[in-house]
């Protein structure tokens, strides 16, 4: 049957005869097989091989997991390709999968035999199934795709990517799928990951990766499967070092919080920059200056002279007394020692406590030369002598990073002995407190003095690091904001993902070198994407008017959405909420998810109004159901977001909430790109002449 196919057709077969039944009966036979799987996971018994209550809580807890990764969900389906190789493939390459024909899917599903049924995604074998073309067929006869329709197969669509006859074409199965309405949370991508998209998913461990791409070119679905290959790729290792996934607020990690569990990766941590640095308590805000400056790079040397500054150069000696017998060691050889733990430019934690068995060993070559024999032990009790332990906490003493904080920005004259010659006197004028506080706990900490401790935190005790770490929407961190990041992933890789053009805070980054270099990543290979899957074209065309005025120079992105969708631009004097409210009940006429996007301000009374027209509204990070489809969506809280059709209220308003008016354009880009199949402007007072012209 498939051979009278047309390309490009996804074929549907409701008699279930052809190959869609031999397809389906592949389906039944792998389900069975995870089944049997799963049993065998469920049947293990431990109680002979654990020898105790911690090693078998352990083993239990392993194969719970083990339990809960072979689930068959109804929803999921079990395989989405086939690859039929024209050549057998080398037993290296397809790890396991021995034979020509692969089917893609996203766990490895084996028979009784242990012979492969399914392919994970990530395997070597499956890579020919993203990146094969008929430029470059990588062995590949056939490359089929299927089509489900609530958890059964019902179609499927071909490629021959060897034969020379069939031409070129799109796939319609895969514009079914980025053209679906949507509804809930975000999902994974893994059955239509594009080539571009690949090569990023798959890149190596070693290597940091930038992705510069605009609305809707899948930078978050990429650093989401980007995760789940390395953890496929070296599950062990991660395993030890963890993986982290930072996003810019609680409702967008909430939106992105099931794509990795339904790959099958459950133990991936999501944090805001917030929770990393949450050392004190933020009850406090910073004006625009303040913000700017607290968030400058300059900021982490000021800290690090203030930090050092705690050390003084012995002047006194220091005598230890052990039993009848007096050893000194001279204030010059003292300042010597500290000299040398401070020109090694080490933490100051760790120097502080490396100093104490630096002056031991002063004494012992001291006992050394009057003859006495001192083994370690000796060395490790002079170490403890109180007189050495006073010695160190006079010359070293410990700092607490929220203290030493709270002093830089409360004591004129301790900042700027710190801060001379990197801030000038205005600057440091800005940063300091009005009122200082009087504690830590009384303090009105904010964002940015979390930062700051941080900073302070890790000059004096090294952060851990993790073994890679996603930075989404990277565009709108601050330089010491990155630095908190890169002390994160040290040791470790990153991916980094923003749009230079929805940068919104005052700091956000000119460049991705500059960012890339606070992070501490700059061998970091920058990647752009252009290809927009979520927002239509006419209204990607309109938003990108934009861009001259927000990032000149930036490439407009290209929608590969063949439906037109629906850009209505309603002007209606007064801007009447009930006119908004009106646009909503239109759009919820259609089916999937509505966003009503506005300026903060005017969040209160569209909440009214809506509440008035007895219409259920959610907001941000609320799921999504059946009978409330419908998110009201403060501006400031809609990066990262999408939503089937989206209702923007009085663009001016969201301009105008911003300090400026290339952050005001910014933040009505992000917001004009949110929609997936159509979005209607509501408005009253002009719009922006950018959008006009
Ligand atoms: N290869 C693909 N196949 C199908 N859908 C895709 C693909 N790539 C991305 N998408 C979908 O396009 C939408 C936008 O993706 P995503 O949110 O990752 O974009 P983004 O670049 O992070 O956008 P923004 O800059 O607005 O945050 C999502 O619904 C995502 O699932």
């Amino acid at each position: 049957m498939s051979e009278d196919v047309q390309p490009g057709t996804a074929v549907d077969d409701p008699a279930r005869e052809g190959p869609i039944a031999s397809e389906q009966a592949h389906l039944a036979a792998s389900r069975s097989a995870l089944r049997a799987m799963r049993e065998d996971v469920e049947s293990l018994d431990i109680t002979d091989v654990t020898a105790n209550w911690v090693n078998s809580e352990v083993l239990n807890r392993q194969i719970e997991d083990r339990i809960k990764a072979l689930a068959d969900l109804s929803h999921t389906p079990l395989f989405f390709g086939r690859l039929d190789h024209l050549h057998r493939v080398g037993a290296e390459e397809a790890e396991g999968a021995d034979g020509d024909r692969f089917y893609i899917g996203r766990r490895h599903v084996h028979d009784a035999d242990g012979d492969p049924m399914v392919i994970d995604w990530r395997a070597p074998v499956s890579q020919a199934f993203y990146q094969a073309s008929k430029q470059h067929p990588m062995d590949i006869a056939l490359r089929r795709r299927f089509g489900y329709t609530g958890g059964e197969l019902t179609a499927y669509e071909d490629e021959r990517l060897s034969d020379p006859a069939e031409a070129e074409h799109s796939s319609r199965l895969l514009q079914q799928e980025i053209e679906r309405p949507r509804v809930g949370p975000m999902r994974d991508i893994v059955a239509t990951i594009q080539p571009e998209q690949d090569e990023i998913v798959r890149s190596g461990l070693g290597g940091t990766v930038c992705v510069q791409g605009g609305p809707g070119t899948g930078k978050t679905a990429v650093g989401l499967h980007r995760v789940a290959y390395l953890l496929y790729a070296h599950r062990e290792r991660l395993a030890r070092t963890g993986t982290l996934v930072i996003g810019p607020n609680r409702s967008f990690l909430h939106y992105i919080e099931q794509v990795l569990p339904a790959l099958g990766e459950l133990e991936v941590k999501q944090a805001t920059v917030d929770d990393l640095v949450a050392h004190v308590e933020v009850r406090g805000t910073d004006g625009p200056a303040a913000a700017l400056l607290k968030g400058d790079a300059r900021m982490a040397e000021v800290l690090r002279r203030a930090v050092r500054s705690h050390v003084t150069l012995p002047e006194e000696a220091l005598m230890v007394v052990r039993g009848s017998r007096r050893w000194r060691v001279p204030a010059y050889e003292l300042a010597e020692i500290v000299q040398e733990l401070l020109d090694r430019d080490i933490r100051y934690g760790a120097a502080r406590a490396a100093l104490p068995q630096r002056i031991a060993h002063a004494v012992l070559v001291r006992m050394e030369q009057a003859g006495e024999a001192p083994d370690d032990r000796v060395q490790d009790a002079v170490a403890r002598n109180a007189a050495v332990k006073a010695a160190v906490k006079s010359c070293w003493p410990p700092v607490d990073p929220a203290k030493l904080v709270l002093r830089l920005l409360s004591d004129a004259e301790f900042l700027a002995e710190h801060a001379e010659g990197i801030l000038d006197p205005d600057e440091q004028k800005a940063v300091r407190w009005e009122k200082p506080p009087r504690s830590v706990k009384s303090a009105k900490w904010s964002a940015a003095d979390a930062v700051l401790i941080d900073e302070a935190q890790d000059l004096v005790e090294r952060t851990h690091s993790l073994g890679h770490v996603v930075l989404d929407e990277a565009q709108d961190l601050s330089p010491m904001q990155y630095r908190a990041v890169g002390r994160r992933c040290s040791t470790g890789s990153a991916t980094v993902l923003g749009d230079l053009a929805q940068g919104t805070t005052p700091w956000a980054t000119a460049s991705w070198d500059e960012a890339l270099a606070h992070l501490g990543k700059r061998d970091a290979l920058v990647e752009e994407l252009t290809a927009g899957f979520r927002v239509p074209r006419e209204v990607i065309a309109f938003a990108s008017r934009l861009l001259p005025d927000i990032a000149p120079g930036l490439t407009e992105v290209r929608s590969v959405r063949e439906s037109p969708g629906a850009l209505e631009i309603r002007h209606v004097p007064g801007a009447p909420a009930a006119e908004t409210v009106r646009a909503c009940l239109e759009a919820l006429g259609q089916e999937g998810s509505i966003g009503l996007i506005a300026a903060d301000i005017r969040v209160p009374e569209l909440a009214r109004a809506l509440d008035e027209a007895g219409v259920r509204h959610l907001a941000p990070g609320e799921e999504t159901t059946q009978d409330a489809r419908l998110t009201l969506v403060p501006a400031s809280l809609a990066k990262g977001l999408e939503y089937d059709y989206v209702v923007l209220d009085e663009p001016s308003a969201v301009v105008d909430a911003e300090p400026d008016d290339r952050t005001g354009l910014r933040r009505l880009y992000v917001a004009l790109t949110r929609a997936v199949s159509g979005l209607t402007v509501v408005h009253g007072a002009p719009l922006p002449s950018q959008l006009t012209t």
